[in-house]
């Protein structure tokens, strides 16, 4: 792990800011290693951090169904497929899986590893879900990758990607993410229906209590 003592702007006091993944000990390194990345997207060289291209800004529009949490804004145009940034965080095992967690996305199935930006991660943890932000859908994704972290070493991460430029020359996705626009993501069904369950659930048990 690598903690640096810079930190982007708005980074919050509580959350310890990461450079590279943090593991627990149950994780053996050896899992995210790999001499050849096969297929993967490959990123051959560390990225700026506090990150160029990422800002993490305050959400102060009260129609925003995020208003009063953060959000992450482009500082530059990004091109559409391209790289903007690791998802850091703590690599853990489904043993330790936090279900409340908000910030916990899957590395390997296979290997039964998730990465949970809770208490320490980078910029990607202030990624919003597209829903009730941007009618045209989201502008990024989450895709897993590759970080060259020495000489024909590669380690398994996930990388947020600007999308792909789609079909039509003209569509949404054809300039990319503009100078100023926040990023925002996919989070799937799955995640807001866990929630809204569990929100339901707590009603339930409110309305009963009272
Ligand atoms: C990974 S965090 C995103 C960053 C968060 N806004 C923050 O400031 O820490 C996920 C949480 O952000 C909020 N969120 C993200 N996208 C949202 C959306 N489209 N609608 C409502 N809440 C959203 C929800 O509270 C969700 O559990």
């Amino acid at each position: 792990m690598t903690k640096s003592s810079l930190k982007p702007k708005n980074w919050p006091q509580e959350v310890q800011y990461l450079t590279s993944l943090s593991l627990m000990p149950s994780v053996d390194p050896a899992t995210l290693r790999s001499p050849s990345p096969g297929t993967l997207p490959l990123i051959a060289s560390r990225p700026a951090a506090p990150s160029l291209w990422t800002n993490i800004l305050p959400i102060t529009n009260p129609t925003h169904p995020a208003f009063g949490q953060n959000g992450l804004f482009a500082t530059r145009s990004l091109s559409p497929g391209s790289f903007i940034l690791f998802y850091l965080g703590l690599v853990h095992t489904s043993a330790t899986t936090d279900p409340a967690s908000d910030y916990d996305l899957s590395l390997d199935r296979e290997h039964d590893i998730s990465i949970d930006a809770t208490r320490c991660g980078n910029e990607a943890r202030f990624i919003n879900d597209y829903r009730g932000v941007r009618l045209e859908g989201p502008n990024a994704e989450f895709r897993d990758c590759a970080f060259q972290v020495s000489a024909g070493v590669w380690e398994k991460r996930i990388g947020v990607f600007v999308l792909d430029k789609g079909k039509s020359l003209k569509g949404p996705r054809a300039k990319g993410i503009a100078k100023g626009q926040e990023i925002v993501v996919s989070y799937g069904k799955g995640f807001w229906n866990a929630r809204h369950v569990t929100s339901e659930l707590s009603a339930t048990v409110e309305a009963n209590l009272n």
